[in-house]
Protein backbone atom coordinates (compact mmCIF):
# COMPACT_ATOMS: atom_id res chain seq x y z
CA UNK A 1 0.00 0.00 0.00
CA UNK A 2 1.62 3.29 -0.79
CA UNK A 3 2.36 5.60 2.08
CA UNK A 4 2.76 2.49 3.96
CA UNK A 5 4.64 3.30 7.07
CA UNK A 6 8.28 1.16 6.86
CA UNK A 7 9.45 -0.09 10.20
CA UNK A 8 12.94 1.68 11.16
CA UNK A 9 15.60 -0.34 11.98
CA UNK A 10 19.07 0.76 12.54
CA UNK A 11 19.92 -1.20 9.43
CA UNK A 12 17.99 0.97 7.06
CA UNK A 13 19.89 3.91 8.20
CA UNK A 14 23.13 3.00 8.37
CA UNK A 15 24.24 5.72 10.46
CA UNK A 16 21.36 6.46 12.63
CA UNK A 17 21.64 8.63 15.63
CA UNK A 18 25.47 9.35 14.53
CA UNK A 19 26.36 5.90 16.22
CA UNK A 20 29.06 4.29 13.83
CA UNK A 21 30.67 7.40 13.47
CA UNK A 22 30.69 7.37 17.54
CA UNK A 23 32.16 4.09 17.03
CA UNK A 24 34.78 5.35 14.49
CA UNK A 25 35.89 8.22 16.86
CA UNK A 26 35.95 6.25 19.87
CA UNK A 27 38.44 3.55 17.72
CA UNK A 28 40.86 6.63 16.65
CA UNK A 29 40.97 8.10 20.71
CA UNK A 30 41.50 4.56 21.70
CA UNK A 31 44.66 3.70 18.94
CA UNK A 32 46.28 7.57 19.80
CA UNK A 33 49.72 7.78 20.90
CA UNK A 34 48.90 9.87 23.25
CA UNK A 35 45.68 8.39 24.57
CA UNK A 36 47.73 6.24 27.52
CA UNK A 37 45.93 8.99 30.94
CA UNK A 38 42.97 7.95 29.67
CA UNK A 39 42.39 4.66 28.61
CA UNK A 40 41.42 3.72 32.11
CA UNK A 41 39.49 5.66 34.83
CA UNK A 42 41.94 7.41 37.45
CA UNK A 43 42.48 5.38 40.19
CA UNK A 44 41.92 7.70 42.80
CA UNK A 45 44.24 5.61 45.16
CA UNK A 46 46.56 6.24 43.00
CA UNK A 47 46.52 10.01 42.50
CA UNK A 48 45.92 11.99 45.64
CA UNK A 49 43.59 14.43 45.77
CA UNK A 50 41.54 13.30 42.08
CA UNK A 51 38.39 12.10 43.82
CA UNK A 52 38.12 15.45 45.53
CA UNK A 53 38.87 17.93 42.51
CA UNK A 54 36.77 15.93 39.94
CA UNK A 55 33.32 15.33 40.50
CA UNK A 56 32.40 13.68 37.07
CA UNK A 57 35.62 11.20 36.19
CA UNK A 58 35.28 10.01 32.84
CA UNK A 59 37.87 8.40 30.73
CA UNK A 60 37.88 6.29 27.13
CA UNK A 61 37.13 2.57 28.40
CA UNK A 62 33.94 4.12 30.42
CA UNK A 63 32.58 5.40 26.88
CA UNK A 64 33.27 2.42 25.66
CA UNK A 65 31.23 0.72 27.31
CA UNK A 66 28.27 3.42 27.35
CA UNK A 67 28.31 3.12 23.83
CA UNK A 68 28.45 -1.30 24.09
CA UNK A 69 25.29 -0.65 26.24
CA UNK A 70 23.59 1.41 23.87
CA UNK A 71 23.54 4.72 26.26
CA UNK A 72 24.44 7.46 24.03
CA UNK A 73 21.08 8.78 22.16
CA UNK A 74 23.20 10.36 19.37
CA UNK A 75 26.92 11.75 18.63
CA UNK A 76 25.93 14.70 20.86
CA UNK A 77 25.65 12.81 24.09
CA UNK A 78 28.97 11.32 23.19
CA UNK A 79 31.04 14.32 22.67
CA UNK A 80 29.88 15.44 26.07
CA UNK A 81 31.82 13.05 27.64
CA UNK A 82 34.16 12.89 25.72
CA UNK A 83 34.95 16.19 26.06
CA UNK A 84 34.62 15.84 30.21
CA UNK A 85 37.78 13.63 29.22
CA UNK A 86 39.34 16.70 28.48
CA UNK A 87 38.29 19.01 30.86
CA UNK A 88 38.81 16.90 33.73
CA UNK A 89 42.34 16.80 32.76
CA UNK A 90 43.04 20.60 32.26
CA UNK A 91 41.26 21.10 35.77
CA UNK A 92 43.68 18.66 37.34
CA UNK A 93 47.11 18.89 35.05
CA UNK A 94 49.22 21.73 34.88
CA UNK A 95 49.36 22.69 30.97
CA UNK A 96 53.08 22.01 31.18
CA UNK A 97 52.80 18.17 32.33
CA UNK A 98 53.07 15.13 30.76
CA UNK A 99 49.70 14.80 31.09
CA UNK A 100 48.29 17.92 30.05
CA UNK A 101 50.05 17.77 27.21
CA UNK A 102 48.91 14.82 26.52
CA UNK A 103 45.40 16.13 27.14
CA UNK A 104 45.69 19.43 24.43
CA UNK A 105 46.70 17.39 21.57
CA UNK A 106 43.77 14.48 22.22
CA UNK A 107 41.58 17.53 22.25
CA UNK A 108 42.59 19.05 19.27
CA UNK A 109 43.20 15.65 17.27
CA UNK A 110 39.25 14.96 18.30
CA UNK A 111 37.93 18.52 17.37
CA UNK A 112 39.58 18.19 14.09
CA UNK A 113 38.33 14.34 13.42
CA UNK A 114 34.62 14.78 14.61
CA UNK A 115 34.67 18.12 12.89
CA UNK A 116 36.09 16.81 9.21
CA UNK A 117 33.49 13.54 9.55
CA UNK A 118 30.17 16.27 10.20
CA UNK A 119 31.26 17.67 7.03
C1 LIG B 1 44.04 11.57 33.16
C2 LIG B 1 44.70 11.71 34.49
N1 LIG B 1 44.60 12.90 35.13
C3 LIG B 1 45.19 13.08 36.32
C4 LIG B 1 45.92 12.07 36.93
C5 LIG B 1 46.03 10.82 36.31
C6 LIG B 1 45.41 10.63 35.07
N2 LIG B 1 45.51 9.40 34.42
C7 LIG B 1 45.79 8.18 35.14
C8 LIG B 1 45.40 6.96 34.32
C9 LIG B 1 47.27 8.10 35.50
C10 LIG B 1 48.25 8.56 34.63
C11 LIG B 1 49.61 8.46 35.00
C12 LIG B 1 49.96 7.90 36.23
C13 LIG B 1 48.95 7.42 37.07
C14 LIG B 1 47.61 7.54 36.71
O1 LIG B 1 49.20 6.78 38.26
C15 LIG B 1 49.93 7.45 39.30
C16 LIG B 1 51.40 7.42 38.99
C17 LIG B 1 51.72 8.32 37.83
O2 LIG B 1 51.27 7.76 36.60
Amino acid sequence: VSGAKKAKTDKDDNNTNGLATCRMLLAELEAHQDAWPFLTPVNHKAVPGYRKVIKKPMDFSTIREKLTNNQYLNLETFIVDVNLVFENCERFNEDDSEIGRAGHRMRSFFDKRWTELLK
